[in-house]
């Protein structure tokens, strides 16, 4: 494996050296005029046409990776368009992020930090001595989860651990909930796994319902070990167990936790040894791959955690070797900042053709929103134009039959994400299947006001009839639409899809100049909650002085 090169000392800038300071924004590039330029004409036109105009438009505009096929014939774009994208990306230098990345460099320039969630899956080098405890470390989680798996690990009466409750939010539950619920097989021997992130009692309380508390063992996974909300649930799942099995019994055997604050995880009362640490390098939203992914190695095994890691480091490969016109995340990228940015399409819908995949929408969720949703830029000015897209989306066919209408008929354009999986023999898969690619045909194509009065003539009415109700059949389409085709739903295709969106993400926030790693924003708000916690009543703005007032009314006091 390649040393990390010098570029890990300074905090990345984006400026070459010895060249002259450039603006962080993107809009002051040249690309970006002629991008405004394409989108005066793009903006309004058919999706459907351009298939008319450019035979081939399928071949041309989908890219395949060991399998994963991305469709991006159905986006609003063209050659032209699609060139000066590229453009923008060289002139933003991206062949320089991705080696700043790949070479740890601080990426995380406002905290000082490097973001080497690669180096986890062997794709790029680390500092030999933080990899030497990553290994260290992972030795012995695989030992652990091993003796948990193997029932050999007892709670305090003796009896094996079959529930693991993972107590974690953010970052430290959704990469492991999604991943988890996506491979876990239907029937299995294996310790059964229960994600718990919400403070309200009501997550823990129905993680609880039918668990043998002296079989339980709860992994409490918090990168800082300062999180409020899995925090109050590590304290309460200690109440719980010393209320079930005794004031008395020793809890050691009950609670793991993984985290980098060792010290407060031992006043904690967690054995040391018990203590899966990672590293700094390793921001929550990318951690899946880390001690992080303890759980699963406790419910699906090292097999199923080593191909998922396989398949991000194949993702991986790909993002570092191909070039930007043939990258698959650089060009769902760069389509991305097209929508938001040049179409006014501000809204991303996550739509996984897939139960096992329901997940998926709440972890891109986190990942793209809290890595770019901001408009600090590098240089410290406000950028100019919108950042993340707003993501919002369900596992298909359920949405469908509840928020689609608005794709369909609603006066906003939406940009949409459809993961579908090659269907197997059952007839609903395939049912599925074509529903997936029904709904991003129909959503382009939409309805015109001909067709509708078609399809109403058709039903026989009279044609006072047909001219009241065909307006209200019109729907406007051209809503631009990426389909994923995964050839399976397997480990390895998981991991290459997870990557495949984390290197999509650091692409859009470099392009864009601000920092995907820190989360200032998200402090703010726990400042708050603190705040409150204290019964700081100077702060509170006149509404939460009302709300808390009313509360304490309601509750009688
Ligand atoms: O693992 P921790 O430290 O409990 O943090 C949980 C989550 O909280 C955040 O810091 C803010 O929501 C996320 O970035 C992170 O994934």
């Amino acid at each position: 494996m390649r040393e990390a090169k010098d570029s890990r000392s300074s905090d990345y800038t984006g400026v070459s050296e010895g060249s002259a300071p450039e603006s962080a924004s993107p809009a002051h590039r040249p690309a970006w005029h002629d991008l405004e330029h394409h989108a005066l004409r793009l903006k309004h036109a058919r999706i459907v046409d351009r298939f008319i105009d450019q035979p081939g438009r399928f071949e041309a505009l989908s890219l395949e990776v060991n399998g994963l096929l991305a469709d991006f014939s159905r986006q609003a774009i063209d050659t032209f368009a699609l060139d000066a994208l590229e453009q923008l990306a060289s002139q933003s230098h991206l062949n320089e992020g991705i080696r700043a990345l790949r070479d740890g460099a601080r990426v995380n320039f406002t905290e000082g930090r490097a973001a080497l969630h690669m180096a986890l899956r062997g794709s790029c080098p680390a500092p030999a001595a933080d990899m030497a405890s990553v290994k260290q470390t992972e030795q012995r989680m695989r030992r652990f989860a091993e003796r948990v798996r193997s029932g050999a690990h007892c709670g305090c009466t003796g009896r094996p651990v079959r529930h693991i409750v993972n107590l974690g939010i953010g970052g430290s539950d959704l990469g492991p909930r999604l991943v988890h619920a996506a491979l876990k097989p239907t029937h299995s021997d294996a310790p059964q796994v229960r994600f718990v992130a919400n403070i309200d009692p009501h997550d823990l309380n129905t993680a609880l319902d039918g668990v043998a508390p002296e079989k339980t063992l709860f992994i409490v996974s918090s990168k800082s070990f300062s999180t409020s909300e899995t925090l109050a649930n590590a304290e309460a799942a200690k109440r719980w167990l010393q209320a079930e099995l005794g004031a008395d019994a020793d809890l050691t055997p009950h609670f793991v936790a993984v985290s980098n604050a060792v010290e407060a995880a031992r006043t904690f009362g967690i054995d040391p040894e018990h203590v899966f640490a990672l590293p700094e390098w390793v921001g929550g939203r990318f951690s899946l791959w880390s001690a992080i992914g303890l759980p699963l190695l406790i419910g699906l095994g090292e097999a199923q955690f080593d191909a998922l890691r396989e398949g991000g480091r194949a993702m991986d490969t790909h993002f570092l070797t191909a070039p930007l016109h043939a990258n698959l995340p650089v060009r769902m990228a760069l389509l991305g900042l097209w929508n938001i940015d040049f179409l006014d399409i501000e809204t991303l819908v996550a739509l996984p053709y897939a139960h096992a995949l329901r997940f998926f929408p709440a972890w891109l969720q986190q990942l793209e929103m809290e890595s770019n949703g901001k408009h600090c830029l590098r240089d410290g000015t406000a950028s100019a134009v919108h950042t993340a897209p707003l993501i919002l989306g369900s596992t298909g066919s359920i949405g469908q039959h509840s928020f689609h209408q608005l794709f369909y008929q609603g006066t906003r354009r939406v940009a949409l994400d459809f993961v579908a999986v090659a269907p197997d023999a059952d007839p609903r898969r395939r049912s599925l299947f074509e529903n997936a690619l029904a709904q991003a045909a129909a959503l382009a194509q939409g309805r015109d006001l001909a067709s509708a009065r078609k399809a109403l003539e058709a039903r026989g009415l009279p044609k006072e009839e047909i001219e009241r109700l065909a307006p209200h059949l019109v729907c406007p389409g051209n809503q631009p639409s990426t389909t994923l085709l995964l050839p399976r739903l397997d480990a390895f295709q998981l991991g290459q899809l997870l990557a495949l969106y984390e290197h999509k993400t650091f692409v859009q926030g470099w392009i864009w100049g601000i920092n995907s790693f820190d989360q200032y924003g998200v402090e703010l708000g726990k400042e708050m909650a603190r705040s409150l916690a204290a019964q700081d009543d100077t702060i509170h703005d006149p509404a939460t002085v009302g709300l808390l007032a009313a509360a304490k009314r309601m509750a009688g006091d």
